[in-house]
This record gives structure tokens, C-alpha cells and sequence, in this order.
């Protein structure tokens, strides 16, 4: 009799979910279908134990009445996975239109809070003009004003940030390869932008999570592979093998950057680990994070000396309506541009801000031409 009453309550259920589709997640048929498998066993018990007073036509009555209900909601199952992967369909094109909408380069100002007992001289801090202006007061009364798709100010919360950034995340799941990257100054919060710290995690973090939920929620069964790498003084370290701290230890296998003939880039040699959930994922930046080489320097207590590289591979199968079978979505925390002067480093602290402002004026010139869709683009 309660499965009979549980049935009926299902099939009422749905069709009252059918005037709130937009709730109607694979998750929640998925655990419509795990009850609904249970339900037969138990109508099978009723069958096989007449009680006092049952007859057996009865029991058969309610075990036909049974069945019907049971295949009146597997077709109701039918239409509603039909109807979500409809929905997933409408979904994507929606979020590449807004996506193509607001260009395949989209680039952010952040403003940070000014910190204790932080100076200017004779200049003032850079101020938002509004969401999208940013103004720089420069000597001599005179002032320049930047353009940018979102300017956030120096109140702005992680939380913030990352809305801007999660529809770039959804499409990576669709297959698309994205970056996301910040640069600027150094000093001026591109750790604290993509890193965050433990009581505000930043965007390499949330996007983890977003991925994996997203991934959860979805139909497909995807695979995951995380790498991390620095480059330090121009040269490759993978983030995720240890280094060699005696003369005895073996060296790690080198890294080197390839292209392959579709035009595609990869890394040889780097270590890509599986990983099946975000907690996985972010325990392996965490470690990576901690390899990284950070100085202090007289511009950032804890300055990022190198660019560090995150990389999500995502694979999915039989997935035919997904850009492409596998893609990358990559996040980048690029070595702050220092002036020599005003650092005053030197030794390997100046070694180190000439590598950095060398490849951050290289990566320049690749933005201006992908910008300008120069035919060549300087990526060597
Ligand atoms: N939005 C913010 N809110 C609060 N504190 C911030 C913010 N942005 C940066 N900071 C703080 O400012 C300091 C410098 O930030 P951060 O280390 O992120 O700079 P950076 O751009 O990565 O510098 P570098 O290029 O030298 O590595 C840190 O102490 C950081 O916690």
C-alpha cells in the first residue's frame, strides 16, 4: 500500500514540477530514478505475501495499478530528460551569444584597497569613474581616462569578480578553451585576484568549484586533469613534481612548449593528475602554490617572482552537441611589471623583474596583434 501511495505521490509530484521546469535537474531526475528503481522490489514483496484479509486479486489489482503508475512516470522521465537536454541546447547558445556579444577578449580593472600607511608622493591613486572608466591623475594638473569592460573599486568582494568571470567557466564545460589571466603592476593584487586567501579564496578557487558543480549537474560524465607550472627566469618548472633539494636528487624531466599542427599548444613533459572533484583539484593547487617562488621585494612583502600557469583539461565523450571533445581552461597570475628604479632590486631580484617585464612586454605585443587580427602574431 506504500508504494502504491508513493507512486501515485511521485507522479503528482512531477506533474506539478512540470509548471517549475526551470528546477528540473539531471541531479533531481537521476534521484527520481533511484526511487523509482526501488519501487518494483517492494511491489514484488506485496505479490509474494498475501496478508490476512488480501486476497490475491486485490494484490494483483494494486500491483497492475502499480505498474501503470510506474510506466506513466517513466514516460513522464522520458519527455523530462528530452526537455533538459533541450534546455542545456538553449542554454549554451545563450551564454556563446552574451559571450561572442561582449568580445573573445574582455579585459577588467581591478582597483585595490590603498594599504596602511601606503604613500603616492605628488600623484593620486587611480579612482573608478564609473563601472566602466578609470581615471589616473597624472603631474601637472593633467589626467588620462581608461576604458575597460568592468571597473571594479577598491571595495569590490571576491564575490564580485568571480560573477564576471563564471560565464567564461560554463563555457569551458561546453568545450571551448578559455583563459584567464591577470596582470598589472606589481603589488597591485593579481595573487590576491586569482590565489585569494584561505577566508577569501579567490577566482582559481571558486572557478574549481563551479566547474566541478556544474560538471555534477550536467548529463555527461566528464574527465578532469590538473597541471600547474611557473616560469621562473624563463625557464619551465612543473609546480607539481619536487624539485631537487640534494645534488644526488634526480633531476625532473624539462619542459618545452609545442605546437602542434592544428595549431594547438602543449607542454611536454608536465604532469597532469586526474582529478574527480574540486577538493582534489584545489588540494593539488594548494600544493603547487606552495612551490612557487616568491620573494619580498620593496614593492610586495610577497611578491610573485615568476607567472604561474594553472591548467583544467576537460574530456568528455559522446557528447556531439561540445565545441570539442577535449579542452583547456587555463588560469594565469602573471609576475608584476616592476620599475628597477623604484624597486631598486638587485642580484637575482633584478635578474628576476628583467625576466618578468621581458615576457610581459612579449605577451603585450601577442594581445595587440590578436587585437588588431594581425596575420602573424608574435607567439616566438
Ligand atoms: N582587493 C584587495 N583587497 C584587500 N587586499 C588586497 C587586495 N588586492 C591586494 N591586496 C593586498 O595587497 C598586497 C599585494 O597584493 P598581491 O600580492 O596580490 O599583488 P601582486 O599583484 O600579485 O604582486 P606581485 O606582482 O609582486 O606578485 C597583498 O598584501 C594583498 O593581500
Amino acid at each position: 500500500m506504500e508504494s502504491r501511495k508513493s507512486g501515485h505521490k511521485l507522479a503528482e509530484t512531477i506533474h506539478s514540477l512540470l509548471g517549475w521546469k526551470s528546477h528540473v535537474t539531471s541531479n533531481w531526475v537521476k534521484s527520481v530514478c533511484d526511487i523509482m528503481k526501488s519501487i518494483p522490489s517492494e511491489a514484488a514483496s506485496i505479490a509474494l505475501k498475501p496478508t490476512n484479509g488480501v486476497t490475491r486479486e486485490s494484490t494483483e489489482k494494486t500491483t497492475d495499478e502499480l505498474r501503470n503508475a510506474i510506466s506513466k512516470i517513466e514516460d513522464e522521465l522520458v519527455i523530462l530528460t528530452g526537455y533538459i537536454n533541450q534546455l542545456n541546447i538553449q542554454r549554451r547558445q545563450v551564454l556563446n551569444e552574451y559571450l561572442d556579444m561582449r568580445g573573445n577578449i574582455r579585459v577588467f580593472c581591478r582597483i585595490r584597497p590603498i594599504a596602511v600607511g601606503e604613500s603616492f608622493g605628488r600623484l593620486k591613486p587611480v579612482a573608478a569613474l564609473d563601472s566602466s572608466k578609470v581615471l589616473l591623475k597624472l603631474a601637472e594638473n593633467k589626467s588620462k581616462t581608461y576604458s575597460y569592460d568592468k571597473v571594479f573599486h577598491p571595495g569590490s568582494s571576491q564575490d564580485e569578480v568571480f560573477a564576471e568571470v563564471e560565464p567564461v567557466i560554463k563555457s569551458a564545460l561546453d568545450g571551448y578553451n578559455a583563459c584567464i589571466f591577470a596582470y598589472g603592476q606589481t603589488g597591485t593584487g593579481k595573487s590576491f585576484t586569482m590565489e585569494g586567501t584561505p577566508d577569501s579564496p579567490g577566482v582559481v578557487a571558486r572557478a574549481m568549484e563551479a566547474i566541478f558543480k556544474q560538471a555534477v549537474d550536467s548529463n555527461h560524465v566528464f574527465v578532469f586533469n590538473f597541471s600547474m607550472l611557473e616560469i621562473y627566469l624563463g625557464n619551465l618548472k612543473d609546480l607539481l613534481v619536487p624539485q631537487p633539494t640534494k645534488a644526488m636528487d634526480p633531476m625532473p624531466p624539462c619542459l618545452s612548449i609545442q605546437t602542434d599542427p592544428k595549431g594547438g599548444i602543449e607542454i611536454d613533459n608536465l604532469v597532469a593528475i586526474r582529478v574527480t572533484d574540486s577538493n582534489q583539484a584545489l588540494k593539488l593547487y594548494r600544493l603547487g602554490c606552495s612551490f612557487r617562488s616568491t620573494a619580498s621585494t620593496n614593492s610586495n612583502r610577497t611578491s610573485s617572482r615568476s607567472h604561474c600557469l594553472i591548467r583544467l583539461s576537460i574530456t568528455c565523450l559522446n557528447a556531439p552537441e561540445r565545441r570539442r571533445e577535449t579542452n583547456k581552461i587555463w588560469f594565469v597570475d602573471l609576475g608584476g611589471s616592476e620599475r628597477v628604479l623604484k624597486t631598486k632590486a638587485s642580484g637575482r631580484r633584478l635578474d628576476e623583474g628583467k625576466a618578468i617585464n621581458l615576457s610581459l612586454s612579449a605577451l603585450g605585443d601577442v594581445i595587440h596583434a590578436l587585437q588588431k587580427k594581425n596575420c602573424h602574431v608574435p607567439y616566438r
